[in-house]
């Protein structure tokens, strides 16, 4: 079983010399798998993961949303799969259960993204579309 859920942050980045600073709402998918609960049948509790989620958005931009990723030695440059690393990392050392990260950022239609599974060998697709 394969559950999933879906957030957005509104962020501001840089990818010098590519880009100077701007902002996108970035669109972030995790996906669980691993043994499930055998009452409810899922591998994680999305009520628990939303909480995370708040959590690491973060207020008045102490965390991922509304926030210049530049600013977050974590991340390093705030490429599209540098920012898709640190959230993995985030979320992972909580939910031990994620098996996938996506990120997108830009308007449905002409999106750039990328995809980790937590393996640097793993093949991380640009989804320019
Ligand atoms: N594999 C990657 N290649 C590049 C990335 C990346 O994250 N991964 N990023 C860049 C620059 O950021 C890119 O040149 C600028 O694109 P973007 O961040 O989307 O900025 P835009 O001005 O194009 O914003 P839009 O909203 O998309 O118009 C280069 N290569
Ligand atoms: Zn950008």
């Amino acid at each position: 079983m394969k559950t999933y859920c879906e957030f957005t942050f509104d962020a501001a980045h840089s990818v010098a010399p590519y880009s100077g600073l701007h902002g996108h709402t970035f669109i972030v998918k995790l996906t669980f798998g691993g043994p499930v609960d055998e009452v409810y049948g899922w591998p994680v509790n999305l009520y628990d993961v939303e909480n995370y989620i708040e959590e690491i958005k973060g207020k008045h931009g102490s965390g991922l949303d509304h926030g210049n990723l530049d600013l977050n030695p974590a991340i390093g440059v705030a490429s599209l799969e540098n920012v898709t690393k640190y959230v993995w990392k985030l979320v992972k050392d909580r939910f031990p259960g994620l098996e996938e990260v996506e990120l997108k950022r830009g308007m449905s239609g002409s999106q750039e993204g990328c995809i980790y599974r937590g393996d640097d060998g793993a093949a991380g697709r640009s989804l320019a579309a």
